[in-house]
């Protein structure tokens, strides 16, 4: 079976600063899927023109800034990571070509073979966050599958972090006696499943 090769992070938004090149369908998907993850996520918007959807979301939000106008190289310096999100795919590849140049970190919405990253589909309950990529074989998959999970996830599983990070907070010893700890109250997770079965 083929592998997915894709180390997945978890970005703190509000401690980077991304630029996003377009404010059409895509430029607003990808804006809006940051924003779902991090409300104040800071981000600065460079488009000849926004859909009105890309406004109403800048007046929501504080931290971003949209400038309309052609991009310039300029708009790179001090950004740690791009989204190249233009309908004119010659474009997209001079932003990547700029990107490369600045060590900066790109996603190109129209071409994936010059992703440095993806994003994923994201499923959020709580505290707990599963990102879900299909190697860019099917985002619809994707977004399929993380609707299968955000119902099939109960809501108490938020209730039993909390409850998890008090004990872990409470706990003492060395940190081998702490993992093997945490280990053994949890183990009823994985008990409860293999009954189950
Ligand atoms: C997960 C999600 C995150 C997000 O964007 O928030 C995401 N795409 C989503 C939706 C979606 N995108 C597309 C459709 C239409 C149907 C279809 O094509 O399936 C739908 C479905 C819909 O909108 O319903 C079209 C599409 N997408 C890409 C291309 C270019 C190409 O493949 O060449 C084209 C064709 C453009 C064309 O044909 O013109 C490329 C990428 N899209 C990715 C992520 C990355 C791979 C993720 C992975 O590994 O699975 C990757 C590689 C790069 C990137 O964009 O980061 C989000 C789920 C939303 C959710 O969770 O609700
Ligand atoms: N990755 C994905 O999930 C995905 C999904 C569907 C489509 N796509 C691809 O994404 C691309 C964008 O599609 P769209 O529907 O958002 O297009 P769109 O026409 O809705 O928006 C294009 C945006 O690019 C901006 N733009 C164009 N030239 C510019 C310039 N010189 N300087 C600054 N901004 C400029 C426009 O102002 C506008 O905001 C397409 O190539 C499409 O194939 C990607």
């Amino acid at each position: 079976m083929e592998e997915n090769h894709l180390f997945p992070v978890f970005f703190k938004l509000n401690r980077l600063h991304t630029l996003v090149v377009g404010g059409g369908n895509i430029g607003h998907e990808k804006l809006n899927a940051m924003l779902q993850n991090c409300p104040d996520a800071n981000i600065t918007v460079v488009a000849t023109w926004f859909l009105p959807e890309v406004e109403a979301l800048a007046q929501q939000h504080h931290t971003i800034t949209l400038i309309q106008k052609e991009f310039s190289c300029g708009d790179m310096i001090g950004k740690n990571l791009v989204i190249a999100a233009t309908n004119d795919k010659e474009l997209n590849y001079t932003i990547w070509e700029k990107a490369k140049c600045s060590k900066v970190l790109i996603n190109v919405a129209d071409t994936p073979e010059l992703c440095d990253f993806y994003l994923g589909s994201i499923v959020q309950k709580g505290n707990l966050k599963i990102a879900i990529s299909t190697n860019g074989k099917s985002p619809t998959v994707a977004k399929r599958l993380k609707q299968v999970l955000q119902e099939a996830i109960p809501d108490t599983l938020d209730e039993v972090l909390n409850k998890l990070q008090v004990i872990r907070d409470r706990l003492k010893g060395d940190f081998t006696e702490k993992v093997k700890q945490l280990n053994k109250i949890t183990d009823v997770l994985v008990q409860e499943k293999e009954k189950e079965q």
